[in-house]
């Protein structure tokens, strides 16, 4: 049986789309809803969808889907990750945590050294996978029996998961793509143009690649779905969270802390993983400033256009 764990927008949307294949077990810390989560408005929930505040209830399920933001996933795990030893855990969330300069699964695999970890991600909002909306994802798992048993279980008519090995470069495509559709917001958001926006989704994607080959992922990992297809969906779509808040920045408008925000805790992430390796990464260091208000709009874009001429 099938458990999530987080019942935002995520995990609710994937909750939906997997009670296509049977019951899901769906926990989240606060149920204060009912038929209707308001983190997803007018996504009803199949009966085959439990929806519970019992802990207890998802991690009795084998296979268990984890869809927290990343900088709330360490605290769960000091707390609750013994529990999940000898499941299948399948990572969701797209980011790099702070605390320990490390992804999601490095995580999940620390706190259940015997579980299998494997990571979901790619281009898909949760209002379209739950709309029943055709999705092609990526389902990244280094044991490659494993991950092909995945692949099937969580694969749906409209839900398409392509599977890899390489799992250090589709959880990094998934978590550096936010910092770049930040970057990519800004530009809108400040009326710098369409030609600029792919300026910064090209140079983008350049640190992207980068960052994540350095750290051992294959190259081809970043041109699929978790990385220039999520890249591509994020920062062309006001559907996109991290999007709409660089716009907020470019624009200087008001932004509700309590959305997601994945990209500004990351950008911070890389920043501290740049100066740590010696990387270039003068999109996501400007990001990490943008995002703390550290630097103006005006000031980031001198100081990028500025930089020595280069090689492509
Ligand atoms: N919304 C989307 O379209 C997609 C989201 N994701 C990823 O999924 C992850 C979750 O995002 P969303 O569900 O959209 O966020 P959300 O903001 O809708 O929901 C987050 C949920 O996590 C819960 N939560 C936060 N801290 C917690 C803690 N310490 N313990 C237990 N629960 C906690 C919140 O109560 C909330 O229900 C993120 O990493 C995001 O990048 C991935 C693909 C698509
Ligand atoms: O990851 C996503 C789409 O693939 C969702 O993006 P946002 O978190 O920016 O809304």
């Amino acid at each position: 049986m099938i458990g999530i764990l987080g019942a935002g927008a995520f995990g609710t949307a994937l909750a939906v789309a997997l009670a296509a294949n049977g019951p899901v077990t769906l926990w989240g810390r606060r149920i204060d809803w009912r038929g209707e989560n308001p983190r997803l408005p007018g996504v009803t929930m199949p009966g085959a969808v439990t929806v519970t505040q019992d802990l207890d209830a998802a991690l009795a399920c084998d296979t268990i889907l984890l869809a927290l933001p990343a900088q709330a996933l360490g605290g769960f795990l000091d707390e609750h990750g013994a529990r999940l030893a000898g499941r299948v855990l399948v990572s969701t969330a797209k980011g790099i945590d702070l605390a320990h300069l490390t992804g999601p699964s490095a995580l999940i695999a620390q706190a259940a050294p015997d579980a299998v970890v494997a990571v979901l991600t790619g281009p898909s909002f949760a209002a379209d996978i739950a709309r029943g909306l055709p999705t092609a994802l990526t389902l990244a798992c280094a044991d490659a029996a494993a991950g092909a048993a995945l692949q099937t279980r969580l694969s749906t008519p409209v839900l398409r998961l392509y599977r890899t090995t390489d799992v250090t470069g589709a959880e990094l495509g998934g978590a550096l793509k936010n910092v770049i559709a930040i970057a990519a917001g800004v530009v809108i958001g400040a009326g710098l143009g369409d030609s600029a926006r792919a300026a910064i989704i090209t140079r983008g994607f350049a640190e992207m690649t980068r960052l994540a080959t350095h750290l051992g992922a294959r190259p081809e990992t970043l041109t699929g779905l978790s990385g220039l297809g999520d890249l591509t969906l994020t920062c062309t779509s006001a559907g996109s969270r991290n999007f709409r808040f660089g716009c907020a920045i470019g624009s200087g408008s008001a932004w509700d802390s309590a959305t997601t925000v994945e990209g500004a805790a990351t950008a911070r992430a890389l920043a501290r993983m740049a100066l740590r390796d010696g990387l270039d990464l003068p999109i996501a260091a400007m990001v990490a400033r943008l995002a703390q208000g550290d630097v103006s709009v005006e000031k980031a874009m001198d100081r990028l256009l500025a930089r020595p001429l280069k090689e492509e």
